[in-house]
């Protein structure tokens, strides 16, 4: 296997600065030799060059920075996509949970170019389905997954070439416990596939995951394009300290192990977001080394306990 990583060092999504320094922090962390002991050929294209954080209020449609996110989710999409052309697997290190816009506008046109169904495994501990007229906040980093169902900003919903830029009922958001009541009525709108900490609670993680790869086995499989947009908050915050906007309560680690391994198991992880690292906000960046740690599953780090990839049952 091949992959690609494009450090996209933005913050421009959020309200607090730092997940500028995400890329560089993974690096740190060791990602690409982690990778390489598994097998997997990795070239690093350093950073993509954007806009710095004006660090400016809302302004009257009451967002912040759009000009800005607008351009550091148009280099996004143009990179991604052009990985995407060499057959390579991109893995995009943010910076904020904006830039899935653009790297999934970029893998929702390859899939259209190249007929295949596309699946969206979103990890989160936000829905992140704001719109302008509902976000509380303003920030863009909130409403991604609005904008790529075609309710964002126009020229955000619009990067992908249509809008939307996928249909809703490709996502499906694992992990969620901070989700806004305009995002709830959002969530039922769109009609959008959730399993939330209390899913997790109830079902236990194995079920939540093997609901969420339904389909993806087998030769049902055969032609899905799995993307994996993993927002480090996804991970509870005793064990992740290093991210912007925290909430208590989410997966441990041997969750969030098991969740990645049952991924893996697929086969058919094919892009990945990493997002909303906040070194500034680490401790001797053990968010980093924990997120090199759970890539290093998500890339079929074998252990005794490896599955084949046969439906569990
Ligand atoms: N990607 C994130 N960390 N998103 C946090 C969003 C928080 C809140 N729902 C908002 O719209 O502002
Ligand atoms: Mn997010």
């Amino acid at each position: 296997m091949q992959a690609t990583l494009i450090g996209i060092p933005t913050d421009v999504g959020a309200s607090r600065l730092g997940a500028a320094m995400g890329p560089d922090a993974l690096r740190v962390a060791q990602l690409a030799p982690a990778l390489q002991q598994l097998g997997v050929a990795v070239n690093d294209l350093g950073n993509l060059a954007g806009p710095v954080n004006p660090r400016g209020g809302r302004d009257a449609q009451g967002l912040r920075n759009l000009a800005e996110c607008l351009h550091w989710n148009q280099i996004a999409h143009d990179a991604v996509l052009q990985v995407l052309q060499q057959s390579r697997l991109p893995i995009m290190l943010g910076g904020d949970h904006t830039l899935a816009t653009g790297s999934i506008s970029a893998i929702a046109r390859h899939c259209r170019a190249t007929g295949k169904r596309l699946r969206v495994l979103w990890l989160d501990a936000h829905s992140d389905c704001n719109t302008p007229e509902s976000s509380p906040s303003g920030n863009l980093h909130g409403m991604p997954v609005s904008s790529l169902c075609g309710l964002g900003p126009a020229e955000l919903a619009s990067l992908s070439g249509t809008t939307p830029a996928l249909p809703a009922s490709a996502f499906c958001q694992i992990g969620l416990r901070s989700v806004d009541a305009s995002e709830k009525l959002m969530i039922r709108a769109l009609g959008l596939e959730v399993y939330d900490m209390r899913a997790i609670d109830e079902l236990g993680m194995r079920e939540v995951m093997r609901r969420a790869l339904d389909g993806l086995l087998g030769t049902e499989g055969e032609d899905t394009h799995l993307h994996l947009s993993f927002d480090v908050d996804f991970l509870d915050p005793d064990i992740a300290p290093g991210t912007g906007t925290p909430v208590r309560g989410g997966p441990t680690y041997r969750e969030a192990q098991l969740c990645m391994e049952m991924i893996a198991d697929t086969g058919r992880l094919a892009s990945l977001d990493i997002v909303e690292l906040n070194p500034a906000l680490d401790l001797r960046n053990q968010t980093a080394e924990l997120v090199v740690d759970l890539v290093q599953s998500l890339f079929g780090q074998s252990t005794l306990m490896r599955r084949d990839a046969s439906p569990a049952t």
